[in-house]
C-alpha cells in the first residue's frame, strides 16, 4: 500500500541545540534504515520550507502509523497522510 505523506517540522526555539542535534541525528538514522528496507520509497524536501513529501510502501494503515509515530521528530511534526490508489491512465 502506497501513501503520500507530508511532514512539516516545527522544532521549538527553546529546545537546547544539543538536544535538537541528537533528535535530528536519530531521525536521519531511522529514515535511512526505512529507505534501505524499501518502506520509505521517496523523500523530497519542499523548496524553501522545513518540510518534506515522502512516499511510503507499507502493509497497512497500522504499520504506517507505528512507523510515523516512531520518528524521533514526531513530537515536533505536523503530518498529513494521503492514501494512494492506481490511476487508470497510468502506464506504470
Ligand atoms: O527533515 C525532514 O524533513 C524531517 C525528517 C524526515 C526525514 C529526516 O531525516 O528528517
Amino acid at each position: 500500500m502506497l501513501f503520500l505523506v507530508r511532514m512539516d517540522v516545527n522544532i521549538p526555539h527553546d529546545l537546547p541545540d544539543a538536544q535538537a542535534a541528537d533528535i535530528k541525528a536519530r531521525e536521519k538514522a531511522y529514515a535511512q534504515a526505512l529507505q534501505n528496507d524499501g518502506r520509505w520509497r521517496h523523500l523530497w524536501r519542499v523548496v524553501g520550507e522545513y518540510a518534506n513529501y515522502s512516499v511510503f510502501d507499507v502493509g497497512s494503515n497500522d504499520e504506517l502509523h507505528t512507523l510515523l509515530s516512531g520518528l524521533p521528530l514526531f513530537p515536533y511534526m505536523k503530518i498529513h497522510v494521503t492514501p494512494l490508489a492506481q490511476h487508470p491512465s497510468a502506464i506504470a
